[in-house]
């Protein structure tokens, strides 16, 4: 069963501590969504997790691995901008992790056709990233981290630079996928709807150092749909975990 165990994990830049002896648990298949104000450290924690950044104290171990410096196949990243080789054309930039894993030619761009049809670009294979709108972009970044099969999707405010319609296309175009194909998502974000709306368990952060406010674990059933943000509950949530946000920032 594939699994993500961090525990006591510390990090400072210089004499700035951003992470404190911070500890969290995702299981197979679960999609975790960080909640937390600008500058928390929620970027830092997810570039630990990802291998990026060293820490001074404490571990990340995937799968019953030590998670090393290096960029791991287990792991696939998305970023708030999709980060597209411009060299590569669309089909290429979703290929980009096969090859690297080294996948044959003809299988990896198969593989990768798949997956960017799953997010909705057919015909835009041979697009150049800059012909691409944002919200088109960020489909081919999520194609890509899908493509590579990881056991754990880390994803760092993918949706962030997008406007409010592109957004919630984007939520319920990652729903899909991800319910087609559950795996490991940790998931960071500003917005509590995005966090309601798309996890199972979500870890509202402090301000720095980010400390867990807050555990919720979601009572929403899947499929999740559009709809559900407007019934009592989700609001009801949405206030609890904002007044929560707001009484830690002003404490
Ligand atoms: N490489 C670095 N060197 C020095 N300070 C850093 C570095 N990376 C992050 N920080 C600092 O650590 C703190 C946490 O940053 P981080 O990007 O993890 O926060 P965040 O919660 O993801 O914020 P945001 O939501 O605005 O992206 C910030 O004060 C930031 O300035």
């Amino acid at each position: 069963m594939a699994s993500l165990s961090v525990s006591g994990v510390s990090k400072s830049f210089g004499s700035v501590p951003v992470l404190i002896d911070q500890s969290l648990e995702v299981a197979e298949g679960e999609f975790v969504a960080l909640l937390g104000p600008s500058g928390c450290g929620k970027s830092t924690l997810l570039q630990i997790i990802n291998g990026l950044t060293s820490v001074d104290a404490g571990r990340v171990v995937l799968d019953g691995q030590d998670v090393t410096g290096k960029s791991g196949t287990g792991r696939g990243m998305v970023f708030q901008g999709a980060d597209l080789f411009p060299w590569r054309s669309a089909l290429e930039n979703v290929a980009f992790g096969l090859e690297v894993m080294g996948v044959p030619r003809k299988e990896r761009l198969e593989r990768a056709r798949h997956y960017l049809h799953l997010v909705g670009l057919k015909g835009f294979e041979d697009a150049w990233p800059h012909q691409l709108s944002g919200g088109m972009q960020q489909r081919v970044g999520i194609a890509r981290a899908f493509c590579v099969k990881p056991q754990l999707l880390l994803m760092d405010e993918p949706f962030g630079a997008l406007d409010v319609q592109t957004r919630d296309i984007l939520q319920d175009e990652l729903v899909r996928i991800w319910e087609a194909e559950p795996k490991m998502v940790l998931f960071v974000t500003h917005g509590i709807e995005e966090a309601l709306y798309l996890a199972d368990r979500i870890l509202v952060f402090s301000k720095r150092p980010a400390r867990v406010l807050k555990e919720i674990v979601v009572p929403f059933e899947r499929p999740r749909r559009e709809a559900m943000k407007l019934e009592p509950q989700f609001l009801e949530l949405r206030r609890e975990i904002s007044e929560l946000l707001r009484h830690d920032i002003t404490a």
